[in-house]
């Protein structure tokens, strides 16, 4: 897997291969011209052998001199031509072709790459037919569709995944056309209506199951196997495959599409009092919920600072993990942006974006175990955060010495075009990433226990990419800042 699918720096490579490979594609045009013009004389004089036979055989008078190069042509000509057709032409193309081979998209990358669209699908509840013409919530973002092959890769996918439901319309853009690109590409169109069947027929669409299987058999390919699809489907032999519905989370799709009513009975404030410092620099606080806290932070980190942050991370992004207790730091495909840890000094931003999450929160943000290294992330179209928990529990392996995750802050480093909101699906909260903002969340409650309705995640951006900067911070440091613990 090369991260094509989630990548911001990859996208930009994957468009150099296609442009290399499109270069490639322009020399062997060339070369194949050239050839032609050698193919073009070879069928001339292919033709006057043959011209030459048939007068022959009209009864011209035997002549050893044309025997001879009728039969001189047969032997050595026609094998060189063979030859040539199945090497020459082709070789310079074949040598590239094979140099770029490691550098091309895996099937890892391939899928992730389907995932993408099925998730986007599927949060925002967009009609494939739109989407797939470049229309995404009423703006028209691109004038390139997907094409056939496009379509079918994605029912495909949909079909072998067992998102039946999802699939179900891709499966539908792909039916009405009649196969050329298919046959083209040397597709096996029976198939796909196969699978496009057995993808109704999981759903419950018996009747129309049964009329795209005729279909399939008109095409006059593998009827054998199609016959008999057809007998177990008609006779309801065939056990409907279970639909997978892996990773659904109640409200969260909701609150990515932003349907949560705005909270009630809280209003936006300046803050002068969490940290001395802020009576010549008030914040402005945005509150968004009481207990667990959750407040928006407007202005808090500037245009400089963010680009610094932005360009220091972007060599080093690398795929997010995720810390299993038992496994340790592990990829996740609930997890799919990108990003790099910034060293607790690295740069004057990082310097000056950690103290700031100490005037926001109140809390200790010193170096060492009081929080994590400031962690900037980016998330291209499709990549999200699925809703999680910060905070790790008593069998966290630094829980003595570092405590536990008692409070995030998340800043926004971008607009996204659309998409890439913080939800906290429990609360009925939605964040919309502002550039310059920064949403302050705790994660535990009074009494050092995690808060369950602290779940919260980042959702897929739809357009555009999202850059982010998040810093979680520890508790065991914060024992003159977090309020007392009432004994049990
Ligand atoms: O990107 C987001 O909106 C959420 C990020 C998040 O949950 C985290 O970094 O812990
Ligand atoms: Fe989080």
């Amino acid at each position: 897997n090369k991260d094509y699918a989630y990548s911001i720096a990859q996208k930009v490579s994957l468009l150099d291969l296609k442009k290399y490979l499109v270069e490639d594609l322009s020399v062997y045009a060339r070369e194949l011209q050239q050839n032609l013009y050698a193919v073009e004389l070879g069928v001339t004089q292919i033709e006057k052998v043959v011209q030459q036979l048939e007068e022959h055989n009209k009864g011209g008078e035997f002549n050893a001199i044309r025997q001879f190069a009728l039969l001189r042509h047969l032997y050595s000509d026609w094998p060189q031509w063979l030859q040539f057709m199945r090497q020459k032409v082709a070789s310079a193309w074949q040598i590239h072709a094979q140099e770029i081979r490691p550098y091309l998209p895996t099937k890892d990358d391939f899928d992730e790459a389907c995932q993408v669209i099925y998730i986007l699908i599927d949060v925002y509840g967009l009609s494939v037919e739109d989407f797939s013409r470049g229309l995404i919530n009423g703006k028209q973002y691109t004038s390139k569709s997907f094409d056939l092959m496009d379509c079918s890769a994605l029912a495909r996918h949909g079909f072998e995944q067992r998102y039946f439901d999802l699939a179900e319309a891709w499966f539908e853009a792909i039916r009405a056309d009649n196969d050329e690109l298919h046959r083209v590409m040397g597709y096996d169109w029976a198939h796909v209506l196969q699978l496009y069947a057995r993808n109704l027929y999981n759903l419950g669409k018996k009747e129309l199951a049964l009329e795209v299987l005729q279909k399939a058999l008109s095409l006059g390919t593998d009827n054998h196997r199609i016959l008999r699809q057809l007998k177990l489907m008609e006779r309801g032999e065939l056990v409907p495959m279970e639909l997978e519905r892996e990773g659904q989370v109640v409200n969260y799709a909701e609150g990515c599409r932003g349907l949560f009513d705005p909270p009630k009975g809280l209003s936006c404030h300046y803050d002068f009092h969490t940290h001395p410092l802020l009576r010549l620099a008030p914040l402005k606080v945005e509150p968004l919920h009481r207990e667990p806290y959750i407040a928006m932070y407007h202005d808090v980190i500037y245009e400089s600072e963010i680009e610094e942050l932005k360009r220091d991370a972007m060599p080093d992004l690398k795929r997010s993990k995720v810390l299993d207790l038992s496994r340790g730091e592990v990829p996740d495909h609930g997890r799919t942006s990108m990003s790099a840890f910034q060293d607790y000094d690295q740069s004057k931003a990082v310097i000056a974006v950690n103290r700031r999450v100490m005037y926001m929160t109140g809390f200790e943000v010193l170096r060492g175990g009081s929080s994590d290294d400031l962690l900037v992330i980016n998330y291209v179209p499709g990549a999200q955060y699925m809703p999680h928990r910060d905070f790790f529990g008593p069998t966290y392996k630094h829980y003595i010495e570092r405590g536990d995750r008692i409070a995030t802050t998340l800043f926004y480093l971008n607009d996204v075009e659309q998409g890439g909101n913080t939800v906290f699906p429990d609360l009925g909260i939605s964040c919309t990433p502002k550039k310059g903002s920064a949403v302050v969340f705790h994660n535990m409650n009074s009494t050092y226990q995690g808060e369950m309705r602290s779940t919260h995640g980042g959702c897929p951006v739809l357009v555009g990419s999202k850059w982010a900067a998040t810093k979680w911070i520890y508790g065991a440091e914060q024992m003159f800042q977090w309020p007392c613990v009432k004994p049990k």
